[in-house]
């Protein structure tokens, strides 16, 4: 039986922890029992309670505090992530056994995470070793998507996840509630871009990065990879079109939406969710 993960990645302040206890909420609104798994080894403060916190395990501002090594913030925190690397088995641990699991990992922010450092490479292949299977979802913050150039940056650092990890990727535009209406219409054309459409608009631009963005936008086309799933988390559709996405490149099973919280209990029985009672053997 097959568990499920998602992978929430993106730049600094992007939404990812937010997004991770907002989807805990909706899925807890559809009976879905899921659960966040914390291994942002810097993360002060995050709204949801986690069922595993690598904070427990390593602190960033714990090695901060090392005379011997003397790591700013960045390097402290790659050098949590190497430390959780060599530690897979503290997190199996954590999560235990539980077959058709549906966990929820909000990660730190650092782009060399994911381009430079094996670790979340290694991450997803130790994760796959334990059935998992898993989604990437980067988080872009939608009041950065400003304009053509930007949009083309954040493509490009999307992608380069995308190679890395080389699990099924959606990219989601956060923060959809803060944008107004004129500023809603103007995005749009980000959302499904026509890569052709948008490098007319970078007319502007020197021969050179034309040049670029036109290689560029013959990638992103020839390749289908740049929808952007819009995400406002005050709206209810909009969270659950985004968990249909999610499942799609899952293959999470509909039928097994109701399911037993891990805490429901060991004893055996079906437990009544929703109306409909589902054993933790069912298939
Ligand atoms: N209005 C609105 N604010 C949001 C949303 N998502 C995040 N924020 C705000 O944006 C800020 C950053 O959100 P976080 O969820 O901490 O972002 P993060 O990607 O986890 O940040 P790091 O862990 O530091 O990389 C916080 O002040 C959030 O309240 C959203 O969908 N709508
Ligand atoms: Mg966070």
């Amino acid at each position: 039986m097959p568990r499920y993960a998602q992978l929430v990645i993106g730049p600094a302040g992007s939404g990812k922890s937010t997004y991770c206890s907002n989807m805990l909420r909706h899925c807890e609104n559809i009976h879905r029992a899921a659960h966040v798994v914390n291994l942002d080894p810097a993360a002060e403060y995050f709204d949801y309670e986690p069922v595993a916190d690598i904070k427990e395990l390593i602190e960033v501002d714990d090695v901060m505090a090392d005379e011997e090594l003397r790591f700013g913030p960045n390097g402290g925190l790659v050098f949590c992530m190497e430390y959780f690397g060599q530690n897979f088995d503290w997190l199996k641990e954590q999560l235990g056994d539980v077959e058709d699991d549906y966990l929820i990992f909000d990660c730190p922010g650092q782009i060399e995470l994911y381009t430079h450092i094996p670790v979340m490479k290694q991450l997803v292949e130790t994760l796959q070793s334990w059935d998992f299977r898993i989604c990437a979802l980067f988080l872009v913050d939608s009041q950065f998507i400003v304009d053509t150039s930007k949009f083309f940056s954040g493509i490009m650092t999307a992608l380069s996840t995308m190679v890395n990890l080389e699990v099924p990727h959606i990219n989601v535009m956060s923060k959809m509630d803060l944008l107004g209406k004129k500023a809603k219409t103007d995005i749009e054309k980000f959302l499904d871009p026509d890569p052709q459409l948008l490098l007319a608009e970078s007319q502007h631009l020197s021969p050179k990065f034309q040049k670029l963005n036109a290689a560029l936008a013959n990638l992103i086309e020839d390749y289908s990879l740049v929808r952007f799933i819009p995400l406002d988390p005050t709206d209810e559709e909009s969270m659950s079109n985004l968990l249909i996405s999610v499942d799609t490149a899952l293959q999470y099973d509909e039928d097994q939406d109701v399911r037993i919280p891990r805490d429901a209990d060991e004893d055996d029985g079906d437990v009544e969710l929703g109306g409909a009672g589902f054993g933790a053997g069912d298939d």
